[in-house]
């Protein structure tokens, strides 16, 4: 097992990061490349593990793939193989990708004609796909497990005869992901409409399109709004991001809001300035921002902030369990977290960080969430690698505005 020790020397945090690449962007663009655009350059492409799955599974010649535990990537190229006429492939994962469902999607695209079959529990991974031609046409799609499985359905509709016609039955859990679907498709010139209860991709033909650049990754952005404000002085600019952004993740800016925390838009990028927090209490609904939870549930438990965060249901089906694993870490420090199906209540804060060793759970978010607590007391974080699904170079940055981060592989 691996571990790090994380610490910071002072209460000063100055710097420019680079942050990567967004990965919901980055295998988007590299899907629909592999659907229409066998030319298009993509800029600034995510390093991150997730989309090195992404592309090694569309480019493989192989009869099986395997995944490993980049849940987008393992929708996505259930549609893409679903779609490929003359494929026959098994499509496996990771054995947690193994427990994260996916019948909602291949049951759509069974309707559609697709020939894809369970190999173990039906409902979930590993899949064998046999590829067909497929026509589109009408669905009616439950939105309330994942919105990868509508996303993937969208990008796959121009190449259908009759494009597709998603009609969105309950609530649509990160609705702002399908938007950044709809939106990443229009500046690729497609015609995609969208409303609360349907969406429409018409078949259509890919107009010639050279190249597209990847904004980097708000979600990864919010583990440096955490760090400005746990530190005492914060000079951060992160460079790249943009004002308007694609991503539902850039929705950190308001939320840090009143936790002090601005957002400067200067040049190319942005700069986070520290304030005074300037509420006492925080009730927040996460539904379309699964990906900040851990990120802000930590910082409350940090500040002491009493908060209730809703809209969560979506985190037990992610790359762990991340109610519980969010519980059974701050709890190791003497904070009182209540957590329900969909929620996560923090009733007391963190009383003491010494000697606290954090468990990830092969969950990259956990790790990430949890290493600006080392701005308050020295801490250790088990198996630090799981950051490489997201974010490889995040130890790196770390260590190049302070942090002291020493490695141990015993
Ligand atoms: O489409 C995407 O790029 C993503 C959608 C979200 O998943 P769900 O729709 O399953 O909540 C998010 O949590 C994930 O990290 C990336
Ligand atoms: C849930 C995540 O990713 P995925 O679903 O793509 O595995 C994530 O990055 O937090």
């Amino acid at each position: 097992m691996s571990a790090i020790k994380l610490s910071h020397a002072t209460s000063k945090v100055i710097g420019k990061i680079e942050v990567p690449g967004s990965k919901s962007e980055s295998n988007r663009l590299l899907l629909l490349k592999h659907l229409y655009f066998p030319n298009l350059n993509i800029g600034k492409i995510s390093d991150s593990r997730d989309t090195s799955f992404m592309k090694a599974a569309l480019e493989s010649e192989n009869s099986e793939i395997n995944i490993g535990d980049a849940g987008t990537a393992m929708r996505f190229n259930t549609a893409f193989n679903a779609t490929k006429a003359g494929r026959n492939i098994t499509l496996s994962g990771s054995e947690r990708m193994h427990e994260r469902p996916i019948g909602i999607l291949v049951d759509a695209l069974n309707k559609l004609g697709a020939k894809i079959t369970y190999l173990d529990k039906e409902g979930y991974p590993p899949l064998k796909i046999e590829g067909q031609q497929l026509a589109g046409g009408t669905l009616e799609i439950d939105g309330s497990v994942s919105s990868q499985f509508i996303s993937a359905l969208m990008m796959i509709g121009p190449g259908m005869k009759e494009g597709i016609h998603l009609k969105l039955k309950g609530f649509s859990v990160s609705a702002p992901y399908i938007y950044l679907t709809a939106n990443l498709m229009r500046k690729l010139g497609f015609d995609a409409k969208l409303d609360e209860e349907d969406i429409i991709i018409p078949h259509q033909k890919a107009k010639e399109i050279q190249s597209s650049v990847v904004e980097p990754d708000w979600s990864a952005a919010s583990y440096w709004y955490a760090i400005a404000l746990l530190t005492d002085e914060a000079e951060i600019y992160l460079p790249g991001f943009l004002q308007h952004s694609l991503q539902g993740d850039a929705s950190v800016r308001g939320l840090f809001e009143p936790l002090g925390i601005q957002s400067l838009f200067i040049g190319s990028g942005f700069r986070l300035k520290k304030g005074e927090v300037k509420q006492q209490r925080f009730d927040i609904n996460l539904v379309h921002n699964p990906d900040l939870a851990q990120t802000l549930a930590v910082v409350f438990a940090a500040k002491n902030l009493p908060a209730k965060i809703t809209g969560l249901q979506t985190l037990r089906i992610k790359e762990t369990d991340r109610l519980k694993a969010l519980k059974t870490e701050l709890e190791k420090t003497g904070a009182e977290i209540e957590i329900g199906d969909d929620f996560l209540e923090v009733k007391k804060g963190i009383q003491n960080l010494e000697g606290v060793i954090f468990d990830t759970y092969e969950d990259h978010r956990m790790a990430m969430a949890f290493a600006p607590l080392a701005l308050m007391a020295p801490i250790t974080i088990n198996n630090p690698e799981v950051v490489a699904k997201s974010y490889q170079s995040f130890w790196e940055d770390l260590e190049a505005v302070g942090f002291l981060v020493s490695w141990d592989f015993s």
